[in-house]
């Protein structure tokens, strides 16, 4: 199986091109061998491309721990400049199946070559039913959640996949791969969560740790960063264009006008390789 190794600030994904690779029927198998970090390629999440009625291509990513997100944000921008790069198509603004709906990212070039992929994420979902999360109707605004014997203030917002939020004094010292994973399974998110920890820094920059589902600690989360912003606006923490510094670099999220989240960020391609099914 041919494949192309990406990452986007180091959040990393195997691309396959499914329209020409044949796969195996086990697809969560699949993702669980080639993301394994010593045993496979190693990667957050294995990332097919396929062919589309509605959009210029399809995209469909696997967790590495098998399970099937709806969107992924740092994703959409590395497969936007390999479907450039590689001739998938021919124009610089893509239309992108995903399962949170067609995602539009737009390539922003510097004599000719890739520089960065500004995407059009769509809306946020704000409805605490859509995200989904339990509990009673109406937006979830730092909301006390408890976990163990601790309580924090939770925002929820859905970029198509969920998002927990939660603001803290210092995002570096936090410990994430130790709440993390108790949010991410807590009973109130039906479809699981990803997880958050945001210190804002001023009102046109914050620093951002995630959890996420099915993947556990990344270097970035590019829907994550989108629902930062979004939480932060909500919270009147921050203004509606942001930079967020994640551990693996920076995503200038806006929260624009017309409703739409935009994201602007790079996408990297490491190697390409052929993998023994
Ligand atoms: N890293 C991604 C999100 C990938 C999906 C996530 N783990 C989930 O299960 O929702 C991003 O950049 O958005």
């Amino acid at each position: 199986m041919h494949f192309v190794k990406v990452h986007g600030l180091g959040n990393d994904f195997v691309v396959v091109n499914a329209m020409t690779e044949t796969l195996p029927a086990d697809l969560p198998e699949l993702a669980r061998r080639v993301c394994h970090r010593y045993f496979g390629i190693g990667a957050d999440g294995l990332v097919l491309l396929h062919k589309s009625d509605a959009a210029d291509l399809r995209m469909q990513i696997i967790n590495s721990d098998g399970s099937e997100p709806e969107m992924c944000g740092n994703a959409i921008r590395c497969v936007a400049k390999y479907a450039y790069e590689q001739n998938l198509v021919k124009k610089t603004k893509i239309q992108v199946e995903t399962l949170a709906g067609i995602k539009i990212p737009e390539l922003i070039l510097e004599n000719g070559a890739v520089k960065f992929i500004r995407v059009d994420m769509g809306e946020p979902i704000l409805e605490r039913a859509e995200i989904p999360m339990r509990g009673s109707a109406g937006r979830v605004l730092a909301e006390d959640l408890n976990v163990g014997n601790e309580t924090f203030k939770v925002t929820a917002v859905s970029m198509g996949n969920p998002h927990c939020l939660i603001f803290v004094d210092e995002a570096v010292s936090f410990p994430v791969s130790l709440i993390g994973p108790q949010i991410e399974i807590h009973e109130v998110f039906p479809r699981k969560t990803n997880v958050e920890f945001i210190e804002v820094l001023n009102r046109r920059e914050v620093k951002m740790k995630v959890w996420e589902r099915g993947a556990g600690e990344t270097m970035a989360c590019g829907t994550g960063a989108c629902a930062t912003v979004v939480a932060a606006v909500l919270n009147g923490l921050t203004e509606r264009q942001v930079t967020v510094h994640l551990t693996g670099g920076d995503l200038l999220i806006e929260w624009a006008d017309n409703n739409h989240v935009y994201m602007t960020g790079p996408a990297e391609e490491v190697f390409a390789g052929s993998y023994k099914l």
